[in-house]
Formats: structure tokens, sequence, C-alpha cells
């Protein structure tokens, strides 16, 4: 039976879903988030920007694991990193968070364990990634394409409310790509609020609504149409180049 544990539609999920409110983040002594200020809504948000831009940063400052040296982060109505948003935040780091040695049907069994999931989300979770063939391979056997599934296999285990992904398509396959994205939305039209980052910006296309981020600053939030039509560009990467060399510097 469904229950607010396992299906994200019985939750109330709060609009926006996070909020960032003059959020400065310091790192190896220099200012890599400045004064950030967004709003993040359910439905798939990309958060697009060239490497070093500061992208995991921001992420990290949402599930709670970044120092952070001023402003606000709010998640589900809560301070990031809050006790109750243990269960409802997923995050997956491009970092696998697996154990090697294990199957991919052990890892799931042990972290449903320590998360208190019934052993029925496994099956739930590993037809969702589409590792159903390796379910009893040892993940240090598999590709990194299928070890990164095994990971976000993980991070679905409770339903997240909210799922946070640093770069999740990296070094997949065009069929696997476009399977996680059609992925991704399957879940934002189950409630969730589900934030990729990339710095591939044929991605962009294919998200409700895009942060684009330079140099620490949100330098664009619309759709991908609207990002388009700021500047008359046919494509997102065009839009912005357009943006940075036109010098934009205030989020939309
Ligand atoms: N542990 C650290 N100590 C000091 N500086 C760091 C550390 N981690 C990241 N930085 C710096 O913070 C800045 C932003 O890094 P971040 O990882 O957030 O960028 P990113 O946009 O996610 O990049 P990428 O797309 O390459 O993953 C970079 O200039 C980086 O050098």
């Amino acid at each position: 039976m469904a229950t607010p544990a396992t299906d994200p539609r019985l939750r109330s999920v709060p609009d926006p879903v996070v909020r960032v409110a003059g959020l400065r983040v310091v790192r190896g002594g220099r200012a890599v988030l400045d004064g950030l200020d967004l709003e993040i809504r359910t439905g798939v948000t990309g958060l697009l920007g060239p490497s070093g831009c500061g992208k995991s940063t921001l992420l990290r400052s949402l599930v709670g694991v970044q120092r952070v040296a001023g402003g606000t982060v709010e998640v589900l109505g809560r301070p990031a990193g809050h006790r109750d948003l243990r269960a409802r935040v997923g995050y997956v780091t491009q970092a696998a968070s697996v154990y090697d040695d294990l199957t991919v049907q052990e890892n799931l069994r042990f972290f449903a364990r320590v998360l208190g999931v019934g052993a029925d989300a496994v099956d739930r979770v590993v037809a969702a990634v589409g590792l159903e063939s390796h379910r009893g391979d040892p993940v240090g056997r598999l590709s990194g394409g299928e070890r990164s599934r095994a990971s976000l296999a993980v991070a679905l285990l409770r339903a997240p409310d909210v799922l946070v992904l640093d770069e999740p398509t990296v070094g997949l396959d065009p069929v696997l790509r476009r399977d996680l994205w059609t992925l991704f939305h399957r879940l934002a039209g189950a409630g969730a609020a589900v934030l990729v980052s990339s710095h591939v910006m044929d991605e962009a296309e294919r998200c409700d609504r895009l942060l684009l981020m330079r140099e620490g600053r949100i330098i664009a939030d619309d759709s991908p149409a609207g990002v388009k039509a700021r500047v008359g560009a046919s494509d997102v990467e065009s839009a912005f180049l357009a943006l940075v060399e036109g010098g934009a510097g205030e989020s939309a």
C-alpha cells in the first residue's frame, strides 16, 4: 500500500521547494558563492554552468554538507541539513556511494535496512534505474554508468521529495542519458523536485527550468524557451554565451 514514506504524492511539498537567500560560501580562501538568491520548484531544474563555477558547492549547500559563511538555505520549509529532511532529500554525488564487493541487490538490501525501508523498495528502485539484469553482479564489475545508476537507486529508496543529482549523466551513452532523463521526469511527475547539475548544455533542453550559473552567480533563471528568447538564440549554449558576453549578472 502506498504510504507517505513510499509515495511523494501523498506528502505535502511546499512551493517553492527550495529558497536560497544571500548565500555566501568561501572555499580555499575565495568566495565561491557570494550572495546567491534563488528558488526551486517541483519539476526538473537544470543547474548549468562551466566547470568550477560553483554548481557542486551550491548542491552541497542545499543538502546541508557545505559550511556556509552567510545567508539562508531552506529546503521544504526547514534549514538545509535539518534532521527532518534526511528521509525527504536524496543526494547523489559524482563519487559512487555503493560497495564494490557487494552485488547491486546486496547493496540495496543493506541500504534499505539502514534506512528503515521495506524490502519491496529494492525491486522498485532496481526497475527504476534499469539494473534488473545486473541485480546479482558485484558493483565493482559494473561499468561507470551502471555504478552511477546503482548509487542513484540508493537515493531513490526513500522516494525523496527533493532529489539533488550532481552531474548524474557524466560518462553515460546517449541511450542511458535519455533513459535517465525520462526517469527524472517520471519522479518530477510524481511530485518531486529534481535538481540536476550538468556542464553539458545540450541537456538543458530536457529541463522544465534552467538555472544558468557563472562564477558563482545565477545569470538566468527561466524555462529553456525563455532563456533562448531573452537573447534570440536558437539553442541554450548560444544563449548562455550571449548572456555571458552581454555581461548579464542578474537573475531573471
Ligand atoms: N575542497 C575545496 N577547497 C578549496 N576550494 C575548493 C574545494 N572544492 C572546490 N573548490 C573551489 O570552488 C570552486 C567551485 O567548485 P565546484 O566544485 O562547486 O564547481 P563546479 O561548478 O561543480 O565544477 P565541476 O563542473 O567541474 O564539477 C572552484 O573554483 C574550486 O576550485
